[in-house]
């Protein structure tokens, strides 16, 4: 029988050396972080600094071309599919198609993310309840305005239980309340023990359980 490498509870996530070019030239050189469960990696950096670049790398959309991302020691390079499993990804553009109703959206996402059928309608309609917007769950995507597509992006996190997010500046077009309510999601998945890296200038308020990375500082 074959373990999978990745099945203990994921403690330890280490970016070694890392570096992206883009043609010849250099995003960044060098970068170390280490972060443990229970903490988040707040990235920062001027724009074009790399903040998105690495997060894809995390997430498997990018190759490093120098460096690793280990996870309990265990190459992401190695075991691609166990990893993406293993992650929530969540990018500038919301991937969500416009012509479903909000709610058909998430169940398609259940699907995706691999929630048992029996399952699906209760946690998408928890997820629209922990967003605040089960009353948008008819109304096609398309009408819904940028926020709106935003928090419902965000209900996707809380469809499957993963223990990495990784979460490219996720209050964009959130207003205060949803703003408060991304650092109050944020907080209760590394009260359970989970782990995440983002791209955001919001203070989350999670104080000692924030370790930053100024991406410009890291890798000069
Ligand atoms: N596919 C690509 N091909 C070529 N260059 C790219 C590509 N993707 C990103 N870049 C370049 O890499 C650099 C880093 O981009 P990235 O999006 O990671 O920056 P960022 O720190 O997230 O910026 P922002 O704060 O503006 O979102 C930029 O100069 C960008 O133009």
């Amino acid at each position: 029988m074959t373990t999978d490498p990745l099945d203990e509870t994921p403690d330890r996530l280490t970016l070694q050396e890392l570096a992206c070019f883009r043609g010849d030239r250099p995003i960044f050189i060098g970068l170390d972080a280490e972060l443990e469960a229970g903490h988040a990696l707040v990235v920062t950096g001027r724009n074009g600094a790399g903040k998105s670049t690495l997060l894809r790398i995390l997430a498997g959309f990018v190759r490093a071309d120098a460096g690793q991302v280990l996870w309990n020691g265990v190459d992401r390079e190695d075991h691609d599919i166990p990893w993406r499993e293993r992650l929530h990804y969540l990018g500038h553009r919301d991937g969500i198609a416009a012509e479903l109703a909000a709610g058909a959206d998430l169940r398609h996402w259940a699907a995706i993310l691999g929630v048992p059928r029996p399952l699906r309608a209760a946690r998408v309609a928890e997820a629209l309840e922990a967003l605040d917007i089960p009353h948008l769950a008819e109304l096609p995507v398309r009408v819904l305005s940028a926020g709106q597509r935003r928090r419902l992006a965000l209900a996707r996190l809380l469809l499957a239980r993963r223990p990495l997010w990784v979460l490219d500046e996720p209050t964009t077009a959130l207003d205060r309340d949803g703003q408060a309510l991304v650092a109050r999601l944020i907080g209760d998945h590394l009260d359970q023990g989970g782990m995440v890296v983002t791209a955001t200038h919001l203070a989350l308020g999670l104080d000692d359980r924030v370790v930053p990375l100024d991406i410009e500082e890291a890798a000069p």
